[in-house]
């Protein structure tokens, strides 16, 4: 169950986190990015995404579970004061007011939990760093985590272009739907996935790092389902709403290292999306996604999110390339 007052700090949240994304996207200078232990990278902006959402989820909802991908260890040595300080102004510049360097690291530090609990949100304050890095797209992604289930899922894609011309729209899931509130527009409109009438017309969508997602891998399943069209690559889970505004009718997330688990975060918002908006998504064997894992998706390997209609021959497919 998911209530009106979490709905609406979710949304106020991740706005936040996306005016905050927007204003730092191509201003960044040497010293505000670092190479995380897992060779990802990391910015400023990242850390002080975590900080709103955080605060904004707090002020409104009292104390929180979160898993959230920012740990404030990153930024705690002598050696990242500069980029300590650049987090904080981010910070206080969003909020309006100044706020102290201590606030903001505990901000970021309330997203230690370990994913083990009932009830508990899981965010990515900035999903596809490396598009942001690039200029290109990103995602601010927030869920709710109700029993292993997803019961609330956010998305904010402030560079995706919309049909109408006009750019960024944030994602709501919850409630049996799935809405879109497009840049400039106060009343949301409902999405529904692209049901296109064959295999053949669908387009794939999939991560622009082949690192990512074997983009071999898919070239071959895409020509066993004949479709002909060309991927379309973009950062982040912008992928989830392009398949669940109808973009594109399939997501391709295919293992490139055995042992990889993908992280709660990167998918639970999206996943949710694309649900509510009427499409299915598993892992590459065709099982659910399952987050009572811990932060990972121990059970899982790899995503698949269709429109629906195709989705067991898709598996089919994807499970004989893969072998
Ligand atoms: N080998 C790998 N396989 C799958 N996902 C990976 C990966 N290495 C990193 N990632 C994840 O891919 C995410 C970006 O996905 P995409 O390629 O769809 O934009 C990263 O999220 P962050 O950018 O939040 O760190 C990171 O968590
Ligand atoms: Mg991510």
């Amino acid at each position: 169950m998911v209530t009106d007052l979490e709905r609406n700090a979710a949304l106020h949240a991740v706005r936040s986190a996306a005016t905050l994304c927007s204003a730092a996207q191509g201003r960044l200078v040497a010293g505000e990015t670092l190479t995380k232990g897992d060779d990802s990278p990391v910015t400023v902006a990242d850390f002080a995404a975590q900080a709103v959402v955080v605060e904004a989820l707090t002020d409104r909802l009292g104390s929180i579970e979160l898993v959230g991908e920012e740990d404030p260890a990153d930024l705690a040595s002598d050696d990242q004061a500069s980029l300590r300080d650049g987090v904080t102004a981010l910070v206080s510049t969003q909020l309006g007011h100044d706020v102290a360097a201590g606030q903001v690291l505990d901000w970021i530090g309330v997203g230690g939990s370990d994913g083990r609990s009932d009830r508990y949100w899981t965010l990515d304050p900035i999903d596809g760093t490396k598009g942001f890095l690039r200029g290109d797209q990103y995602a601010i992604a927030l869920a709710l985590i109700e029993d292993g289930e997803v019961v609330l899922g956010v998305l904010g894609c402030p560079n995706l272009p919309n049909p109408d011309g006009s750019t960024g729209a944030v994602f709501v899931a919850s409630g049996g739907e799935a809405v879109a509130y497009p840049a400039g527009a106060t009343d949301p409109v409902r999405v529904g996935v692209a049901e296109p009438a064959t295999l053949a017309e669908a387009r794939f969508c999939e991560s622009v790092e082949s690192g990512h997602s074997s983009h071999d891998d898919a070239a071959e399943i895409a020509s066993r389902l004949g479709i002909v069209a060309e991927p379309y690559r973009i950062d982040s889970q912008c992928k989830y709403a392009a398949v669940a505004r109808g973009d594109a009718s399939i997501y391709l997330r295919l293992p490139t290292r055995p042992g990889y688990r993908e992280k709660i975060w990167d998918h639970a918002a999206g996943k949710f999306v694309v649900e509510q908006a009427g499409g299915v998504v598993t892992d590459v064997d065709g099982a659910s996604l399952d987050f009572r894992h811990g932060r990972r998706l121990e059970e899982n390997r790899g995503i698949v999110a269709t429109d629906g209609r195709f989705h067991d021959r898709v598996i089919e497919v994807v499970r004989d390339v893969l072998a």
